[in-house]
Formats: structure tokens, sequence, C-alpha cells
């Protein structure tokens, strides 16, 4: 039986993850542990694949890896077929380490290192994503030491304000990511960059924001960037075989959440730039996207256990687990909202408005506001979803919590992929005095 989009119920009436019981994850695993339903992320990949292939148009999908990045994410998308993005060095080295091909590596960043610059022309990765004047110059030295030459995509604020947390939204002309179009600075850019012999600059990149419902925005931001093409194609000859639109699919996180298919939006954006490219007569280019939320976010959940509850009555009732905001600083970073079920009894009668909070010595340490759950006790295993796409790789040893455990289940079994952070983990890079 069907609970939500993300969680099924077995037989027994608990919550199960790729056919395997959330009770059995919790005592082998212990808690809190993050366990994917693999055959989730097998399937966003599928919808966005079948977008771009009944569309008959060339396409790229690259993971936006800063959403869940683990060997075993890297090996299933290297699988898939898919690229990926990478943010810094410590990305990049995981990307290699997960077997990601490294020309289908794609390097982000407003604030590349040189050494991370290194790195990347080193491997030969697929491209740099160019998001200043200071990285130009830092690429342009490693390309001269190593006599090397590299693919770059310029990425441009097309001046849209995407409608969703201000601190996840990008594509506006005060964003701190990529070259600002009006003021003519990304011109500038551009020129240079097609000026220098060892960058072979194949398009433009740009990427509105993260979590957005409205399909709207991507058009608009698609439009403007066929706009650009043109206007740059009549100014300066430059044709732009790719246009990477980034990602920022909206992802369900409570039923308020109005989805949009994954499809759907993926065919509202090619059809956006294919129609726009006819207008003006221009070769269509190959369409990049890099979904990083929508491919890992719905297929995680977090496994916790009930430890102690404060009551107040008529004020409020807390539910504590072990773990927080240390495995989820969403909702106190942009508050983000969640659901919460009991792992054994998902479909009991709801009988209480409670909060579920961390063990953190915060305030702010809020999983879930106002949740309706059933009566709980401690030892329950509660299960958020939902929590796939900035949990893990956000998680921090605040008060010296270990980060959890990952596993991956598909068709009833279950397999440890990132084991649960130690103690001595904790402290291995400590020298103290003595
Ligand atoms: C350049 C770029 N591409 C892709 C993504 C992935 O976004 P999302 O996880 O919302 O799909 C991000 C994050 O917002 C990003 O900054
Ligand atoms: N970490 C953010 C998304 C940021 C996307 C990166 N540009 C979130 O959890 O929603």
């Amino acid at each position: 039986m069907k609970l939500t989009d993300a969680v099924e119920v077995n037989q027994a009436g608990h919550l199960m993850i790729g056919g395997v019981d959330t009770l059995k994850l919790a005592q082998k695993y212990g808690t809190p542990v993050i366990a994917y339903d693999v055959s989730k992320i097998k399937k966003q990949i599928a919808d966005f694949k079948k977008a771009f292939i009944e569309a008959e148009v060339p396409y790229k999908i690259s993971y936006a890896s800063k959403a869940f990045s683990s060997l075993a994410m890297y090996e299933l998308v290297a699988q898939a077929g898919l690229g990926c993005d990478v943010v810094s060095g410590g990305e990049l080295y995981a990307a290699l380490k997960g077997g990601m091909p490294p020309e289908d590596i794609e390097f982000h960043g407003n604030n590349k290192l040189p050494e991370e610059i290194e790195m990347g022309v080193e491997a030969q990765i697929g491209c740099f994503v160019i998001d200043n004047f200071q990285e130009i110059k830092f690429l342009d030295r490693a390309l001269r030491r190593k006599h090397a030459k590299a693919n770059v995509v310029l990425r441009v604020t097309p001046g849209i304000e995407a409608e969703t947390h201000k601190y996840i939204s990008t594509g506006q002309s005060n964003s701190k990511f990529g070259f600002d179009v009006q003021s003519g600075q990304a011109k500038k850019a551009l020129e240079s960059i097609l000026k220098n012999p060892r960058m072979n600059i194949e398009g433009l990149h740009c990427h509105i924001g993260s979590q957005i419902f409205q399909a709207k925005g991507f058009v608009m931001a698609a439009e403007k960037m066929v706009d650009l093409m043109k206007k740059w194609h009549d100014e300066l000859g430059f044709d732009t075989k790719v246009l990477n639109l980034g990602g920022g699919f909206g992802i369900h996180y409570t039923k308020d959440d109005q989805m949009i298919p994954t499809e759907d939006f993926a065919k509202d954006i090619i059809a956006a730039v294919k129609s726009r490219a006819k207008k003006y007569n221009l070769k269509m280019p190959e369409i990049w996207i890099e979904p990083g939320r929508s491919l890992a976010g719905e297929a995680g959940t977090t496994l916790y256990t009930v430890g102690s509850r404060k009551d107040v009555e008529g004020v409020c009732h807390f539910i504590a687990v072990d773990g927080g905001m240390g495995d989820n600083i969403r909702p106190a970073l942009y508050q983000a909202k969640y659901e919460a079920y009991l792992a054994e009894r998902p479909n009991a009668l709801n009988e209480q408005i409670v909060t579920v909070v961390g063990k953190y010595c915060e305030s702010g340490d809020v999983l879930v506001r106002d949740c309706l759950l059933p009566n709980t006790h401690p030892g329950d295993i509660l299960a958020i979803p939902d929590t796939g796409a900035y949990g893990y790789t956000m998680a921090s040893n605040y008060n010296r919590n270990p980060r959890p455990a990952v596993v991956f289940c598909e068709n009833g079994s279950s397999r440890l992929v990132v084991r649960r952070e130690t103690f001595e983990d904790m402290l291995s890079c400590e020298l103290g005095l003595t």
C-alpha cells in the first residue's frame, strides 16, 4: 500500500523503503540512518531522459552532486550514463573515486581555488563553468603550465527572480554567482574567453535557483538565454553549442507542495528553447540540465529513534529524536517543512500535535514543527521522508554528534553505503598539544 509518494507500507503495517521494513533497517544499522529507495532515483533519471528522447533534442543530464555526494551515488549516476557537476576539489575527488568518467564532469563554483582548477585540468574534466574574471586568469595559468586546453561554459545571471527561498535563488543580477548580463560583464568575459586559444567555449549556463515549482521561471530563463545566444551570434559571431539551464526542479516535502511531474518540467523547457531557436533561425543547442534535489531528494528517508518528551499542557508537546540539525540543517536554515511518520504504525490514528526536535543544544533544532502524530513512546522509530538531498551533504558534527549511516535499499535488500561516523573518526584530524 502506498502512503505517500515517498513511503510505502508492508503487510505488517510498517513503513517500507525499497521493499525493506524500516523497523528492520533501524535494528540492523542503528539510527539515525538515511535510507534511500534506489528505484526512485532510477525512475527520476528515466523520466528526465524520456522527456529529451521524446523531444528528439540533443541533451546531457549532469547530476548536481552537492545534493548527495557519495561513492555509491556517483557509481549509480555513472552507470545510468549521466554526467555530474562538482563544486569543490573534494567533490571532484569523490566523483573520480566513484568512477565518474572525467570527461563527464563539470566544475562549478563562484570561487574555485587555483589548486582546485589545477586538479580539474590535471584530470582532464569535461568542462569548467566559468563564473568570474579571476577564474579566467587562474584557469589560463593552469592551462599554460600544463600545456593543456579546456572546454568551458560561461555562467550568466539572466535577471530572473525565482519563486523560492531567498537563500536558494541565484538567477537575479545581485547573485554572487555568474556574470551579470545587463551591465555588460558577461559579454566582456565572453570576449576574453573567445580570444584565449587554450579555452574552447562550448556555450552558456544559467541556474535560477532551487526548489522551484513553477515551470514559468525556467521557461523565462530559457527564452532569455536564447535571446542572448542570438545577440552574441550577431554581435560576436559566437555560436552557442551548449545551453546549460542548471537544476532547481522542486520536490515534494509536504502535502502543500504542488508537484509538477519531472517530465513536464523538462518538456516545457525544451519546447521554449526549440521555438525560440527556430524563431531566430539558430541551430538547436544541446540542452544540458543539472538536477540534484529532484534525483536524490524524494528517494531518501531518515529514520530516528524517539527519546525524551516534554509536555506543557496547552503550550507545547516536544518529541526529541537521536538526530536533528546535524543531519538535517534545512528546517533551521530555510524554515523547510517536512512530514513525519511512526515507522511501526504510520496509519494509526493521529492523536496529537507535536513538534519533533533534535538533540542539539539549539532552540532552533526543530525537524518538524506542529505535526500530527499518534501517541509515541521512547524507542519508537520515527521516519522523516524526502530527506535524500542536502541532508547528509550538509551534515555537521555539531556537539560532537557523529554523522549518520546511509543505506541503499532496492527490491527488498539493503546495503550500507556510508558507515556511521565514530567518535574516533571525529578526532581523526586532531593533533592536540602533547
Ligand atoms: C549551478 C547549480 N546547478 C545545479 C544545482 C542543483 O539544484 P537542485 O538540487 O535544486 O536541482 C545547483 C543548486 O542550486 C546549482 O547551484
Ligand atoms: N542546500 C540547499 C540548496 C542549495 C542549492 C545549491 N545551489 C537546500 O537544501 O535546499
